[in-house]
């Protein structure tokens, strides 16, 4: 569904991302994990149109996504932002409206559309519709640009790092939204730096470090090694799960 082929970055002589390649299918959830710093940002951002790539091209169900007008790509692909910007006070349920600007419907349609008041359920944010949405918590306010996304129903999400402040409850619920839209057919990736919901929710395993793509794995295939080389901590296993444990005493490779 999305082919990312070859896609290198740099700016201002820095090389951010460096000929990574991988295939992102319809109906799975697929993680880009890796330190900080390891350019998953940047290969979502140019995933979604949001920055270009300065090499090799990303092709959306076969076309190159340069090829897609705005419109077309706003409906293909709904994107939540890993930074969440403070809100205007305007209503919760407002808010989460803006996920239908790219189906030109009136404010009122947009409002009432029963997409808005699902994804609103769906982030737990339904008794909190009305608040004004410069009101919320952190947390809640990073659930609202994730009902935002959900309310555009894309065959294609891509969410950077939207459980990073959600506690575990909203954060087990998230992923579960995530697998069920990849059950009805969604093309899911997600920013994740918990190696838990990664390794227990997700399909795929993008592994990034320093610009590289690394590895490209189911999570069983995910080893201590690998682990280990990449961010430089131990793991302990909880079913088929992993967990970071311990700083490793030699420097990540
Ligand atoms: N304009 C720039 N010039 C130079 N380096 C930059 C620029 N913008 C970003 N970077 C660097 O590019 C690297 C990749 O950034 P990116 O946001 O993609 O990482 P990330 O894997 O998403 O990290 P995190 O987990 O911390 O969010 C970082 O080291 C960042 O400092």
């Amino acid at each position: 569904m999305l082919n990312v082929q070859n896609v290198g970055f740099s700016i201002e002589g820095a090389q951010l991302l460096q000929s990574a390649s991988v295939r992102f299918e319809a109906g799975s959830v697929t993680a880009l994990i890796g330190p900080n710093g390891a350019g998953k940002s940047t290969l979502l951002r140019i995933m979604a149109g949001l920055l270009p790539a300065t090499q090799g091209q990303v092709v959306c169900n076969g076309a190159p996504l340069q090829q897609l007008t705005l419109a077309q790509r706003a409906r293909l692909m709904a994107y939540m932002p890993q930074d969440v910007p403070p809100f205007p006070p305007m209503p919760v349920r407002e808010v989460a409206s803006l996920g239908r600007l790219p189906y030109g419907e009136s404010s009122a349609q947009a409002l009432h559309h029963p997409a808005v008041a699902q994804a609103l359920a769906e982030v737990g944010l339904q008794d909190l519709a009305e608040r004004p949405a410069s009101q919320l918590s952190g947390g809640e306010r990073a659930r609202l640009m994730l009902a935002r996304a959900l309310a555009v129903q894309a065959p294609i999400l891509l969410a950077d790092e939207p459980v990073a402040a959600l506690d575990p409850a909203h954060a087990l619920a998230v992923m579960q939204v995530f697998c069920k839209l990849a059950a009805q057919g969604t093309c899911v990736v997600v920013v994740l730096h918990d190696l838990l919901l990664a390794t227990r929710f997700c399909k795929t395993l993008v592994l990034m470090q320093q610009g590289h793509v690394r590895h490209i794995i189911p999570p069983a295939r995910l080893t201590d090694d690998m682990v280990r080389q990449t961010y430089g901590v131990t793991t302990r296993r909880v079913e088929n799960a992993v967990v970071p444990w311990d700083l490793c005493t030699a420097q990540p490779n």
